[in-house]
């Protein structure tokens, strides 16, 4: 299998199926902002950053794909179909955050006398789009690297530490290296990594069929443990510190990520365990204040009951399936972006000037 989510190329846009990993690796085609909603609220793609960049690259083929001869009707198609492709899933902001960047920058082309051709404003305006991957895979590469340094301050005898992570943050999750796997990839490429332990996150298993694969591929040196293991593992055994990934960090440091997160998030606090929330500036939202604010999306049933399509719940039982939970500021040692790592009290002091600077 591979490890790219995502494939963009001469204004095609195919994206892994994820809903078949890791028995099967196929890719799909995105042809619109249709398929790129249904593709993004199936979870064949997920993670806060792909689900923007292939929102906003599925908006792209569209828009490659028609003449426009005004550029009013241009931007006001681009700014419905960002607004669309937002109510896919609602916890993660980095879609939102990406859809008010190019509306933003729409509206800045359209008023532009001096770009009188609409074909010439779309033109710029799907560069801007096609930009996101690489930059998401830079921000990443500088994620790795600054989590990296916030562990070694910890590291063990051996200068090597033990790291946990829930869920999926890797290539599989991002345009490629990962957030919170990206500080795993780099501490195992400084030969700074003694052990990756990953949860098998359920219920959507992103842990066991996704991260378990993208460690094992790269020859990382890691264990999977169940959900309900975590605490046994800290007793049992010295982990230098935890790092997640986020969908969406409130301007108090709150952070909604994972379900499972919180709970990790406590143990940790309980056993004397850093943790690092890892993610890019496109995750945090200044405008949400705490995590009291944010969204937290509930998944259908069947996705506790089945695995694979198996049942393996009564049928009958009710379900509470919450997607997500919120880390409050209070169990987060740091905030690792691509910037640096900062503490959530000093979150928003240091990053609105950054956010502006985009
Ligand atoms: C790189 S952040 C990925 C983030 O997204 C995951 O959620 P989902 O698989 O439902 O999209 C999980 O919360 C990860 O931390």
């Amino acid at each position: 299998m591979t490890l790219q989510a995502i494939k963009w190329a001469g204004g095609r846009l195919e994206i892994l199926d994820q809903l078949l990993l890791p028995h099967e690796s196929k890719y799909i085609p995105v042809n619109g902002v249709e398929d790129g909603w249904k593709a993004i609220n199936a979870m064949q793609v997920r993670g806060a950053p792909a689900i923007a960049i292939v929102g906003s690259l599925s908006l792209a083929v569209e828009l490659l794909g028609t003449t426009f001869n005004d550029k009013t009707v241009l931007r006001q198609d681009v700014e419905g179909k960002l607004n669309y492709l937002c109510s896919a899933r609602p916890t993660a902001v980095n879609m939102k955050i990406a859809a008010e960047e190019l509306t933003l920058e729409a509206n800045r082309l359209s008023s532009d006398d001096s770009i009188s051709d609409a074909e010439e404003m779309k033109k710029q305006l799907c560069l801007k789009i096609e930009a996101m991957l690489e930059k998401d895979l830079n921000d990443n590469r500088n994620i790795g690297e600054f989590g990296a340094l916030s562990f070694l301050t910890r590291a063990g005898v051996n200068g090597k530490v033990r790291v946990l992570t829930h869920c999926n943050t890797g290539s599989l999750a991002t345009a490629g290296y990962g957030t919170a796997l990206g500080v795993i990839r780099s501490l195992f490429h400084q030969g700074k990594l003694e052990h990756a332990y990953c949860t098998e996150t359920r219920p959507y298993n992103q842990g066991a069929r996704l991260t378990a694969y993208e460690l094992v591929h790269e020859r990382i040196p890691s264990t999977m443990v169940c959900d309900s293991a975590v605490s046994a593992l800290m007793k049992s055994t010295t982990i230098h510190g935890v790092v997640v990934g986020a969908d969406r960090i409130a301007a108090n440091g709150d952070t909604a990520n994972k379900i499972g997160t919180y709970q990790i998030a406590v143990v940790a606090k309980h056993h004397g365990v850093p943790f690092y929330v890892a993610a890019p500036l496109t995750s945090i939202d200044l405008d949400t204040p705490n995590g009291d604010r944010i969204v937290i999306e509930e998944r259908p049933a069947v996705e506790m009951t089945h695995v694979g399509g198996q049942q393996i719940a009564a049928s009958g039982i009710h379900c509470w399936n919450p997607a997500f939970d919120v880390t409050p500021a209070e169990l987060i040692t740091a905030i690792i972006t691509e910037h640096g790592a900062f503490t959530p009290g000093e979150l928003a002091d240091k990053i609105t000037p950054l956010k502006k600077s985009l």
